[in-house]
């Protein structure tokens, strides 16, 4: 009895001498700590990202304690250019295994989740030429499917619900349109999505899909916690998220099969560079660089296609939910600023063929790709919209190389190898000494500032990331989200009937809350 105290005591001393020698000697003790417990233990980030306030105290820090803070003792946030994302993404430090804890698909990684540079780099080597701005805006393809989403689908919708004076959920129908342009690039039009042709479909996937957000804390940030608790029957995650994300997975591999089908079919075969709007893009390049990598040149192997398949639906929900969520904000920001509206569609009436309804065009020709990336006011409002209301602006979290790092403007933090630092744009964006009022839609700011000052707001712009991880879908949900504003505002003002909780949430990808904006249009 006497010997067991003797040793717990001892334990105890031993334990409590190791945290205070943690909290007071290591590097650890000079950064500025978030919170007083953040020195010895990870309980209080743990415990803020279980009540989904990880950004909004994040940021709160940041404002009181400096570009620099302590999160837990292997944990660090950062909130500068120079000595913060500089160092750490331009650095290429690895991605923390946060992202393998819940974006792998089928059991397998992809190039979102993949956490070491070398596997990374090559996958992404295999798909960066079809996502980049001249590919996306020359390929014939995409411009055939973007004719047939707004003329066909889009604009006839729309027009029938302005006739008829409809309130109506614009989240719904934007996302619905984001889902058809990203699933027609990934896998051709025919096997992809029709959202925008069928409610019913659409909104059962929504549900799937954003339901499962409020599970994702458990297998993320506690992964051995989870699997141990699952191994003995304790479930932290309900059964039917599961059936959901198999769900979700069937659907993208059917889609992903049919696409092989239309590469390996006479047509795929003739018709390489062919302006069909059936060519699956992304699909056909991961699959060609995949198969001549592996020397099978025919068929595609089992593991091969789960491997594109996890590509693919990573794809496929990044693409559409990041640009569906912006275009929401968006449309809710301009809604409050009628004269903005009016200024927008006569920009977008400059343009040689605007995207109109109902005005006896017969041609259903496209305005340039380039002409319309280039208009001014529409790059304005979009960049602050992607600004104030960025669709990822949570922490991106990597780990700091084995000889550790120096972070801080003046480099005035040693952070030693193994420790998960991240940078999240929502603050970024908010600094008050690079964007005047920073809390305030304020698309002017990118039109009438001096040069050097936009460099400065550029250098600070976060929304799609920066360095070797950087979004690599940018110029895709650019070149989809100018085409939607386009076909709404050249036709329509848009009038708020409901935004009861249309606020953002507190997430890493982050949604407004009420899930919904309800809208009247007005033909102009
Ligand atoms: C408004 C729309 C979008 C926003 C704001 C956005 C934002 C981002 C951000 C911030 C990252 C880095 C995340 C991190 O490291 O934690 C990222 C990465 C990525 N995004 Fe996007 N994204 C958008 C659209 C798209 C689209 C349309 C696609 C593809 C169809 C896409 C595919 C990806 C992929 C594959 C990565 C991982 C890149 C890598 O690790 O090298 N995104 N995105």
């Amino acid at each position: 009895m006497t010997l067991l105290k003797l040793l717990l005591e001892g334990a105890t001393l031993l334990l409590v001498s190791r945290l205070i020698f943690n909290a007071f000697t290591s590097y650890r003790s000079k950064i500025p700590a978030a919170h007083w417990s953040a020195n010895f233990s990870s309980a209080w980030i743990l415990w803020i990202r279980y009540i989904f306030k990880e950004v909004s105290t994040i940021d709160q820090a940041h404002s009181k304690l400096g570009p620099v803070i302590r999160l837990a003792p292997h944990e660090v946030s950062v909130n500068c250019v120079k000595g913060g994302i500089l160092t750490v993404y331009a650095g290429g430090f690895d991605k923390h295994p946060w992202y393998a804890n819940l974006f792998d698909n089928f059991g397998i990684p992809n190039m979102f989740s993949t956490s070491a540079g070398k596997p990374h780099s090559e996958r992404k080597r295999m798909l960066s030429n079809i996502y980049s701005k001249s590919y996306i805006q020359n390929s014939g393809t995409m411009t055939s499917i973007t004719k047939i989403l707004l003329f066909d689908r889009l604009l006839p919708k729309l027009q029938s619900l302005s006739k008829a004076s409809q309130p109506f959920d614009i989240y719904a129908v934007i996302s619905a349109t984001t889902m058809d342009f990203v699933t027609a690039y990934l896998f051709g039009l025919s096997p992809s999505s029709n959202f925008l042709s069928d409610d019913e479909i659409r909104d059962k996937f929504l549900v799937n899909y954003t339901s499962r957000h409020s599970y994702n804390y458990f297998p993320q940030e506690l992964p051995g916690l989870t699997n141990t608790l699952k191994a003995i029957g304790v479930r932290l995650v309900p059964t039917w998220v599961d059936a959901a994300n198999e769900s979700i997975g069937s659907w993208t591999l059917r889609m992903c099969d049919d696409a092989d089908a239309f590469v390996n079919s006479e047509k795929g075969l003739k018709q390489k560079d062919a302006a069909d709007p059936d060519i699956p893009e992304t699909f056909r390049q991961l699959r060609t660089a995949m198969t001549k990598r592996d020397g099978n040149d025919n068929a595609v192997k089992e593991y091969q296609r789960l491997a594109i398949g996890s590509e693919m639906l990573d794809h496929l929900a990044a693409g559409f939910d990041t640009s569906g969520i912006t275009l929401a904000f968006y449309v809710h920001e301009l809604s409050k600023r009628p004269g903005l509206q009016r200024a927008l569609h006569k920009e977008l009436l400059t343009l040689e063929q605007p995207i109109l309804i109902g005005k006896g065009r017969t041609d259903h020709g496209l305005p340039s790709a380039k002409v319309l990336d280039a208009l001014p006011l529409l790059q304005a409002t979009l960049q602050e919209t992607l600004r104030l209301r960025s669709a990822i602006p949570g922490p991106q979290p990597r780990v700091t190389p084995t000889k550790g790092c120096t972070l801080g403007p003046d480099q005035e933090y040693f952070v030693p190898g193994g420790v998960r630092i991240s940078a999240q744009a929502h603050s970024l964006h908010r600094n008050p000494e690079v964007f005047d009022d920073p809390e305030t839609w304020r698309p002017e700011r990118w039109l009438e500032n001096s040069p050097e000052k936009l460099k400065d707001m550029n250098r600070w712009f976060w929304a799609f990331g920066s360095g070797g991880r950087m979004c690599v879908g940018s110029n895709l949900a650019l070149y989809q989200m100018k085409y939607i504003i386009a076909a709404l505002y050249s036709n329509w003002t848009i009038e708020i009937e409901d935004d009861e909780g249309f606020k953002q949430r507190d997430l890493y990808t982050a949604p407004p809350e009420s899930g919904k904006l309800i809208v009247k249009l007005h033909t102009v």
